[in-house]
């Protein structure tokens, strides 16, 4: 597919006060998130990253600018073709857990029973091969409760996966998870979209480690966003803003490159 995944121009969101006046969580932004690749949404606690990725799913609306998927203006978009635009999504929230009183199987055999009409031999199939590839082959008559956390998330990846998403949209994907784990679900990540080579959009704080799969890395703060492609490029910004959380998230040794500059 050519031209890029998802594209904002001049994108406004903004919130009542309490106090009266509006709170501006994004102040007009522009990005493109490109197809095929892993872009990384980060950014302080309330800067915006989940308003962002509800934009996207159309969950929410703009207060101006557009919204374009793969080229299609969605900004407004309703009905049968909202539905459809969704089928085009995998989804990975926190909030979407697994279904706790169904087997790993089941959890991630549902959505080819919901949204298609695929036999259950095709299905047993399908979902075969995701577990092999996702390394849960021998756990699928287990329950959610009896599994590790890095397992849940990798069932979750597995369920995400069913419908051959165009883009997936994974947030915090490592929460909970040791570093072991953590380095796990980015190298099982990177295969499966080298197979499959859909676009990714993944909400992270772990700004050093996740430079691994990332291709951009957009950094939101106080309505802007600053995009980057390489992690020197963040080290050696000259913004504040960009200093403070590469000071914080990225740690001392980034930051005396930067000092020594
Ligand atoms: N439905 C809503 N109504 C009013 N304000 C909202 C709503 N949704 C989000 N906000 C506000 O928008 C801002 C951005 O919220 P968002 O959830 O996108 O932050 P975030 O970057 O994902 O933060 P965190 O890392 O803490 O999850 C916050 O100040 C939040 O209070």
């Amino acid at each position: 597919m050519n031209g890029p995944a998802i594209e904002f121009r001049e994108v406004l969101k903004v919130f009542p006060k309490r106090s009266g006046g509006v709170q501006t969580v994004l102040d007009k932004v522009s990005f493109s998130i490109p197809t095929g690749k892993t872009t990384v949404i980060a950014g302080g606690s309330g800067q915006g990253k989940s308003v962002t990725l509800k934009l996207i799913l159309c969950l929410m609306r703009a207060d101006a600018g557009r919204i374009f998927v793969h080229g299609q203006d969605v900004t407004d978009i309703e009905g049968k073709a909202l539905e459809d635009l969704r089928t085009r999504f995998g989804v990975l929230f926190q909030g979407a857990a697994l279904f706790d009183s169904l087997t790993v199987y089941e959890n991630v055999s549902l959505p080819l029973r919901e949204r298609t009409k695929k036999t259950e031999k095709e299905i047993g199939d399908q979902v075969g091969v995701t577990l092999e590839r996702l390394g849960l082959t021998g756990h699928e008559g287990k329950y959610p409760a009896q599994l590790s956390g890095g397992m849940r998330k990798r069932v979750g990846l597995a369920r995400a996966l069913q419908l051959k998403p165009e883009i997936l949209l994974f947030d915090e994907p490592t929460t909970g998870l040791d570093p072991v784990m953590t380095q796990d679900i980015y190298r099982l990540f990177a295969e499966t979209q080298a197979q499959e080579g859909f676009s990714s959009i993944i909400v992270s704080h772990d700004i050093p480690k996740i430079f691994s799969l990332a291709d951009q890395v957009i950094i939101l703060n106080e309505g802007k966003m600053d995009v980057f492609t390489s992690p020197e490029e963040i080290q050696l910004s000259r913004q504040e803003h960009i200093r403070e959380f590469v000071r914080t998230t990225m740690g001392e040794i980034y930051q005396s490159h930067l000092v020594e500059r």
